[in-house]
């Protein structure tokens, strides 16, 4: 068996409404997601036992060991599986980890395809009962792996476990990180309103524009608790704002990445260019929103949509 490279995309919170908490303090969530064409990418080779190897830009303090969420859901993956045989995982890490667009759970995800999709697992016991019990455990182990399993755009409720797919325009974006990290539980905690409105049912649209239009009238509850966790998040937003073209900007998932929404990608690639000039501090990256699953992973022998709505 050859080695196997898969793709794991930075997911977009585009609207993020706390709608309710439960007795054991996780938050019920009604949220649009999509995905964005930057990500990490994981090379999986098979091997005694498990392994974990860490490079790129963003590598500095992500961890090699049991800790790191690819191991963690790997070992899940064969207590549930009946997997033999182990993979060598190396991780080429491109996105800022603790900033809200799923960088460890998406990297999990990614792993949990490439051992499908290698053929890991005995056939017999990847069963629906068996996928539906892998997907409770992964919600347990990261609430953003289910909705990465399958990098597509979709709207995620219950606490980020309940899926449904959802159809969106190509979404022009900058993606911008002001280089701090953020760490989730903080956020929820500092949230004070925990019953929100839920999102309007969204509808067919008709273009960027239509979809931007909506999304204005959305929110995402996380956005104040995470301002006053981390105030400089306050400053990207009004930063992105200002760039000639911006139409809509908002925080993704729990902070401290933001994002801004352009009409067109000459517009998005413009503000790249005019931020990375005044802001050379901050990570940012444009790129069109949408369906990742082309550019993920080649389509894994098991549904992979049973264990993310098991
Ligand atoms: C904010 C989001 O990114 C939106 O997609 C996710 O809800 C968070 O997903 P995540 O980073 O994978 O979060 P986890 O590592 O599972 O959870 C970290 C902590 O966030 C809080 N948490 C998470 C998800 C949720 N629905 N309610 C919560 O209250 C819990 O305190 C939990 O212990
Ligand atoms: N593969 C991984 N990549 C990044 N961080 C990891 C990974 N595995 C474990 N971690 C640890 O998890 C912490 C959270 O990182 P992660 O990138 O998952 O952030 P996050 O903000 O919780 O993502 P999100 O809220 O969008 O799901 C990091 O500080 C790091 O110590």
């Amino acid at each position: 068996m050859s080695a196997l490279s898969v793709f794991a995309p930075a997911k977009i919170n585009l609207a993020l409404h706390v709608i309710g908490q439960r007795e054991d303090g996780y938050h019920l969530l009604d949220s649009l997601v999509a995905f964005a064409p930057v990500g990490d990418r994981l090379t999986l080779r098979p091997a005694e036992g498990f392994s974990m190897t860490v490079s790129g830009p963003e590598a500095q303090g992500v961890p090699t060991d049991h800790s790191n969420l690819v191991l963690k859901a790997a070992a899940l993956f064969a207590a549930h599986t009946g997997m033999t045989g182990g993979v060598a995982f190396h991780l080429e890490k491109n996105l800022p980890a603790a900033s809200g667009i799923g960088g460890g759970s998406s990297d999990a995800a990614a792993a949990i395809r490439g051992l499908l999709q290698m053929g890991f697992g005995d056939a017999s016991s990847v069963q629906a009962r068996v996928l539906g019990q892998l997907g409770a455990a992964l919600t347990r182990l990261g609430a953003d792996i289910p909705m990465c399993l399958s990098p597509e755009p979709q709207r995620a409720q219950g606490v980020g476990d309940d899926l449904t797919a959802a159809t969106l325009p190509p979404l022009p974006c900058l993606l911008v990180n002001p280089r701090v990290g953020v760490a989730t539980p903080a956020v929820f905690k500092a949230l004070i309103q925990k019953d929100n409105p839920w999102i309007t049912t969204p509808p067919q649209f008709a273009d960027a524009q239509d979809c931007i239009a909506w999304l204005a009238v959305q929110r995402n509850d996380l956005q104040p608790p995470a301002i006053a966790t981390a105030p400089v998040i306050a400053t990207v937003l009004e930063t992105l704002a200002a760039l000639p073209g911006c139409r809509l900007t908002r925080m993704s998932g729990s902070g401290a990445t933001c994002f801004a929404l352009f009409a067109t990608p000459a517009e998005a690639r413009a503000a790249e260019t005019a931020l990375r000039a005044s802001r050379p501090e901050w990570w940012c990256t444009e790129g069109t929103l949408g369906d990742q699953r082309a550019a993920s992973a080649p389509r894994p022998a098991f549904n992979v949509a049973q264990i993310s709505r098991g």
